[in-house]
C-alpha cells in the first residue's frame, strides 16, 4: 500500500513506528525508468521505501526551467506504487522551507563550483541544502542516487562524509534507452529532431571510453559532439573517478553537458586511462 503525503507532520507520524531500516529515492518528479530502478534497489535494500517528490527552488538559476519543470504527481505515485514504494512525500515548498527563502545553505565547496556548478551557479548549494533536509525529515538509513549526475551523487557523498551524517548513499548505474540516451525527466522537453541530435552525447562519449589515452579520449568525444550540428556543448572533461585531475593510468570520468534545442542535458561515462588498460 502506497500513501501519499504532503506534510513534515504526516511524514514524522508514518517513519516513526517503521521497525527496520528506511530507504529514500529524493526525485523532482515526472518519474521514468531510471527513477524506478532506484526504487528497486532501494526495495531489495529496505522494506520502507520513500520516495521524495520536490522541484526544489533553490537548485534552479534565475533563467533555468524551474517553471516548467514537469509536474506530473498522479501518474509518479501510480509509478511508485507499482514498485511497492510505502511512502510518497510530495511536500509544498512552505513545507520544506517554513522560515521562507533559507538564509543560511549548504557550502559545496570546491567540487561544487567546477563543471555543473561552473555553468549553474548556486545550483548545488541548493541541491545539497534540500538533500539534507529530506535526509532528516525522511530519517532515512540509506539514499540512493543515480550516477546519471555523477557530479551531484559524489557531492551527496563528500557532504555525508565532511559532515559525519549517519546515513549510507548507494549509487546507481545510469539507465538508458535501448539506443543509448540517458533517461532524464527534461527528455520529453526534446522535440523529434532534438531527440536524434542528443544521441551524440551518449555516442560521443561511448567512444571516448574505448580510449585508454586521455587526450586521445577526449579528441574522439569532441569530433563526435562537433559533428552534430543540433547539439552546443557546454562542457566535455575528462576527470579521474573522483572528479579530480585524471590520473596517469587507472580509473576515469567522462562527462558531458550540453544544449539540444532548449534543452540543457548531461551525461558521463567510466572509462579506464593508461598504459596496460584494456
Ligand atoms: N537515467 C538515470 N539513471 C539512473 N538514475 C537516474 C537517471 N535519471 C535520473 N536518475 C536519478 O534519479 C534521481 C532523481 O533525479 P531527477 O528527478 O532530477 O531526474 P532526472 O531525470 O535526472 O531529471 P532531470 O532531467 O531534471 O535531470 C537522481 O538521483 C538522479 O541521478
Ligand atoms: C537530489 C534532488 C532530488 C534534490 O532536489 C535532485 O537534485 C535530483 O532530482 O537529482
Ligand atoms: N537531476 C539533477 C537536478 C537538476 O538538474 O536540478
Amino acid at each position: 500500500m502506497t500513501h501519499l503525503i504532503h506534510t513534515r507532520d504526516q511524514l514524522a507520524t508514518a517513519v516513526a513506528p517503521v521497525p527496520g531500516e528506511i530507504a529514500v529515492v529524493m526525485t523532482m518528479g515526472a518519474l521514468h525508468e531510471g527513477h524506478r530502478v532506484l526504487m528497486r534497489e532501494a526495495r531489495k535494500r529496505a522494506d520502507f521505501v520513500i520516495v521524495t517528490i520536490f522541484v526544489n527552488p533553490l537548485q534552479f538559476g534565475p533563467n533555468e526551467d524551474f517553471e516548467k519543470y514537469p509536474r506530473t504527481l498522479e501518474a509518479d505515485v501510480e509509478a511508485c506504487r507499482e514498485e511497492g514504494v510505502a511512502l510518497v512525500f510530495a511536500p509544498s515548498r512552505d513545507e520544506v522551507y517554513p522560515t521562507g527563502a533559507p538564509s543560511i545553505t549548504m557550502n559545496a565547496g570546491p567540487l561544487g563550483g567546477i563543471l555543473e556548478g561552473a555553468s549553474r551557479p548556486g545550483h548545488f548549494s541548493g541541491m545539497l541544502t534540500v538533500v539534507q533536509k529530506l535526509l532528516m525529515l525522511t530519517r532515512a538509513d540509506v539514499a540512493f542516487f543515480g550516477e546519471k549526475d555523477f557530479q551531484q551523487l559524489a557531492l551527496i557523498r563528500r557532504m555525508v562524509a565532511d559532515l559525519e551524517l549517519d546515513v549510507e548513499i548507494a549509487g546507481v548505474p545510469t539507465v538508458r534507452e535501448p539506443d543509448g540516451l540517458a533517461m532524464s525527466s527534461r527528455n520529453r522537453y526534446l522535440s523529434a529532431d532534438d531527440r536524434r541530435a542528443a544521441l551524440a552525447l551518449s555516442r560521443a562519449l561511448r567512444e571516448g571510453a574505448t580510449h585508454t589515452d586521455a587526450p586521445v579520449a577526449l579528441a574522439a568525444a569532441t569530433k563526435i559532439l562537433a559533428d552534430e550540428p543540433g547539439v552546443r556543448v557546454d562542457y566535455l572533461a575528462l576527470t579521474g573517478a573522483d572528479l579530480g585531475d585524471p590520473p596517469p593510468a587507472g580509473p576515469g570520468r567522462l562527462l558531458v553537458a550540453a544544449r539540444v534545442g532548449s534543452t540543457r542535458l548531461i551525461d558521463n561515462v567510466a572509462l579506464t586511462l593508461g598504459a596496460g588498460a584494456a
